[in-house]
């Protein structure tokens, strides 16, 4: 016989070695049924349920099934990309193990074994798949093991195969089929018990356990566990010894890992992690894949077949049942994927191993974080306590990463104080975030612009013509018409009896009508409603809107996500940008064209500007101002009366000593009024404790660092995101005494010093609203104890906990017993 295919005896068989792609494409054209059978081996027999599995049974009916089944349920186009999360997601987890690993402030190469993290990972997605879960039972690690030696059989000539003497040698065998058996088992049993997934994502083992309803002689037990085992055999060994090559090349080859880099880099970039969809781009890569395989072929002798007849190959006569090397027509795509992809996202990785990273000057503390994501996993509500919880471990200061942005988290007086002191220029820009490039109109607001000649020119403009004492003057009446509306409702509800109230809309439509009447002179809640309808979707728009700015958008940390617009919320954030801006248009335009307005709103004041300075007061401009107004002042307010209802519904001691205090110095014949506020210490204090304990921005707003500085000796690089925790700070116990506990007196005696009470921030960008909320939360708390009684609604405590939002709500809207006191009906005749 030529080379290419010739004959060997093996004990008692007769084997055919082919190795010419001419005669091979014989065997699998001519010859392919012919040559389509396996060889019954006692591998076979014990190891593979009496050759009941795809890769060994018989050519046949049987065969075919199983075939057809796997090829649909496993390996078909859209059953691979239904799979797509799993195997990025354990990509992911592998990615993360060696990060951590290598993580621990090193400056040198670490050294990884990485063959048992290829299997696991392997073993994992193609678990994943099966069984629809990860397993950390210890039996799967045992299973593994069993599985590692069942492979090593497989691909060891087993003597026995050929020589009968030798039978009697395979107890191994015997002890590996049980152990095998009995975990495979226990997965069947387990799914048969849970029952069903639902949906396509439906995993391979339910979807046998439901064909065994329908046809229960295929199905049996022992075919679903022998279709399990293939899958899991096949795929892991194969696929991890792949990975393993492929890694092995390019590491003694330095110039074609960094040709894989250079078009990684180039076509997949360096903002976001490589995904299947790049594979097609990346075709030197996959020349590196195929070279790898035509050295190392995983399976270097296919699987044995043997011939169901007499043929020829080459001329040459083969008898029946001469075993043969040949190809065995798998699908490729999965094990394809998980080759390539895996292997190269770590020779992505390997850049980060292998090269040495440059030391720092002073390193801030920083918890470990994962490759590209940072610290964004940490992102959980509410962010202000997960930080806390962080400093508890790392220190008052310390940094985080989101994506790639460096964040500086301080939650100390005296960094704090240094910030805005030394630091104060520097620290005083904005981050550049996706809320104020679609909602900010392109970060031209007050809240978010940069620090500049334009932000500047609005803080000047805001200062004059609104926050300024003698402006809110001005619109003082706008505050008691809109105090005396609250007051009214309330009376009316509860003249005679106590009535349960629910006070979070109503404090919402104080504080928003407030607002909205010194800035555009409408009113949008109650009576006096021009347009309702306009007033409903107004009211809706700017709920959405508040939303919105609420949701802690990864995206803007993460380029990658933002590339592929996480969760939507960037297209939610256009399509309601565009509903808002014609409101808010609508809103300019009728101050532009009610010449004779007798009260000057916010509008009007830029209006004019726009007159002189038409770059600097644009439309846009003023549209974007007035929605940053309406949303800084509105949910601020309203939630820091709402807490400051509650803690006194809590504590009706300190309830009635404010009540005495305004009986005291107002009296009982006119209602509280503004003028009165210097006097109410206490209720001030009240205030304080209030915002000591539930600061409307927990986190303040995020600032941005415009250049290189330090902080308490550490380097802080710009373009760093800072976050204040004034939340924590305020929980401090080394600043605070007994800092969980409401004690309204500890204002009446400590001084409020700057940096270490810092509700309304500090610094160039402090809250410029905080005198005017200042004087509505007073005013509002001062009337409302002034002319009710309050009781909870239960004898329980009402509940304190923290809701969600950018605001920090109370998780549940407040809900109190209000009943009219007497003086009441004779306050309310004087108005
Ligand atoms: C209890 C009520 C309020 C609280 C607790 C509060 C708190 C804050 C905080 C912490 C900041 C960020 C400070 C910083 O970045 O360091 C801020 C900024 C701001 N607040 Fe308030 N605020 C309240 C009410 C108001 C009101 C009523 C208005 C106006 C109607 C307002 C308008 C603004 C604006 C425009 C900014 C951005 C300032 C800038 O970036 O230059 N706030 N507020």
């Amino acid at each position: 016989m030529s080379s290419s295919a010739s004959f060997m005896a093996k004990g008692t068989r007769k084997v055919l070695v082919v190795s010419s792609p001419t005669s091979v494409e014989e065997c699998f054209t001519k010859n392919n049924i012919v040559f389509a059978n396996r060889p019954v081996t006692l591998a076979g027999k014990l190891l593979n349920y009496d050759n009941s599995t795809v890769g060994f049974s018989s050519y046949g009916e049987y065969w075919r099934n199983l075939r057809r089944l796997t090829t649909q349920e496993f390996f078909s186009q859209s059953r691979i990309a239904t799979f797509t999360g799993i195997r990025q997601d354990e990509v992911h987890v592998l990615l993360k193990q060696l990060f951590w690993d290598y993580r621990d402030e090193q400056v040198a190469p670490v050294k990884v074994e990485l063959k048992s993290k290829f299997t696991e990972l392997v073993f994992n997605i193609a678990m994943r798949m099966v069984t629809g879960k990860r397993y950390y039972r210890k039996d799967v690690g045992l299973f593994r093991d069993t599985l590692s030696e069942v492979m090593e059989l497989l691909g060891n000539s087993n003597l026995a195969d050929y020589l009968q003497v030798f039978q009697w040698v395979n107890r191994k065998m015997v002890r590996l089929k049980k152990e095998m058996d009995k975990f495979l088992q226990f997965l069947v049993d387990e799914h048969r018990k849970i029952g069903r997934e639902k949906g396509g994502k439906k995993p391979l083992i339910d979807v046998m356990l439901l064909l065994q309803k329908t046809e229960p002689d295929m199905f049996t037990d022992k075919t679903i566990k022998a279709v399990i085992l293939t899958i899991l055999a096949a795929a892991t060994e194969t696929s991890t010894v792949a990975i393993e090559w492929a890694m092995s090349l390019p590491l003694n080859h330095p110039e074609s890992t960094r040709k894989v880099s250079t078009e990684i880099d180039t076509l997949v970039g360096q903002g976001r992690l490589l995904e299947e969809q790049d594979l097609p781009k990346l075709t030197y890569l996959q020349k590196v894949v195929d070279e790898t395989s035509r050295l190392y072929p995983p399976a270097p002798f296919l699987l044995p077949h043997e011939s169901l007849q007499d043929s020829t190959v080459c001329g040459f006569d083969v008898p029946h049942v001469a075993a043969h090397i040949g190809a065995i027509p798998m699908e490729q795509n999965w094990f394809y994927f998980v080759f390539v992809s895996s292997s190269f996202l770590l020779l992505l990785l390997s850049k980060f191993i292998l090269h040495k990273k440059r030391p720092y000057k002073k390193l801030l503390p920083s918890p470990p974080s994962y490759p590209i994501i940072g610290h964004l996993h940490l992102i959980k509500h509410p962010i202000h306590q997960v930080l806390q919880q962080l400093s508890y471990k790392y220190g008052p200061i310390f940094t985080l990463r989101f994506g790639s942005r460096p964040v500086l988290v301080i939650s100390s007086p005296t960094a704090v104080e240094e910030c805005f002191t030394k630091n104060d220029i520097i620290f005083a820009n904005r981050p550049r975030l996706l809320i104020g490039k679609h909602i900010n109109y392109n970060n031209t607001t007050l809240g978010s612009a940069p620090y500049g000649p334009l932000w500047r020119n609005l803080r000047r403009v805001s200062a004059l013509e609104l926050f300024s004492t003698t402006k809110l003057n001005t619109y003082l009446s706008i505050r008691q018409e809109e105090i005396r509306s609250l007051v009214k409702n309330l009376f009316r509800d509860s003249q005679q009896n106590f009535t349960k109230v629910e006070m979070k809309s109503r404090l919402s439509e104080l504080s928003f009508n407030i607002i909205m009447r010194m800035v555009a002179g409408k009113r949008y809640f109650g009576v006096g409603v021009e347009d309702n309808e306009e007033a409903r979707v107004f009211r809706e728009v700017i709920r959405e809107v508040f939303e919105l700015s609420g949701a802690s958008n990864p995206g803007d940390f993460l380029s990658l996500l933002h590339w592929i617009d996480f969760q939507g919320v960037e297209k939610r954030m256009i399509r309601l940008q565009e509903k808002s801006d014609r409101l808010l248009q609508g809103l300019v335009d009728d101050r532009r064209n009610d010449k004779e307005g007798k009260t000057k709103t916010m509008i009007d004041a830029m209006l004019a500007l726009q007159v002189t300075e038409p770059e600097n007061y644009s439309d846009d401009i003023i549209k974007g101002n007035i929605s940053t107004m309406l949303r800084a002042g509105t949910d601020t307010s309203a939630a820091t009366i709402e807490w400051g209802m509650s803690l006194l519904l809590n504590h009706p001691k300190v309830l009635e000593k404010a009540r005495a205090e305004v009986d005291n110095y107002v009296g009982q014949e006119r209602l509280a009024d503004e003028p009165d506020i210097p006097k109410l210490h206490y209720l001030q204090s009240i205030v304080n404790e209030t915002l000591r304990l539930f600061p409307a921005a927990p986190l303040l707003v995020p600032h941005e660092s415009s250049d290189n500085s330090t902080v308490e000796g550490f380097d802080v690089p710009r373009g760093t995101l800072v976050l204040f925790n004034a939340w924590a700070m305020h929980r401090d116990p080394t600043v605070w005494d007994d800092p969980s506990a409401f004690k309204p007196e500890r204002f009446e005696v400590e001084e409020k010093e700057a940096y270490k009470f810092i509700p309304f921030g500090v610094g160039r960008r402090q809250c410029p609203g905080a005198g005017l909320a200042n004087r509505v939360v007073v005013l509002a708390l001062a009337a409302m104890i002034q002319c009710f009684e309050w009781e909870r609604v239960s004898e329980e405590l009402v509940d304190m906990s923290e809701g969600v939002g950018l605001t920090m709500p109370k998780a549940l809207p407040l809900e109190a017993l209000c009943r009219a006191r007497e003086q009441t009906v004779s306050i309310l005749s004087e108005l």
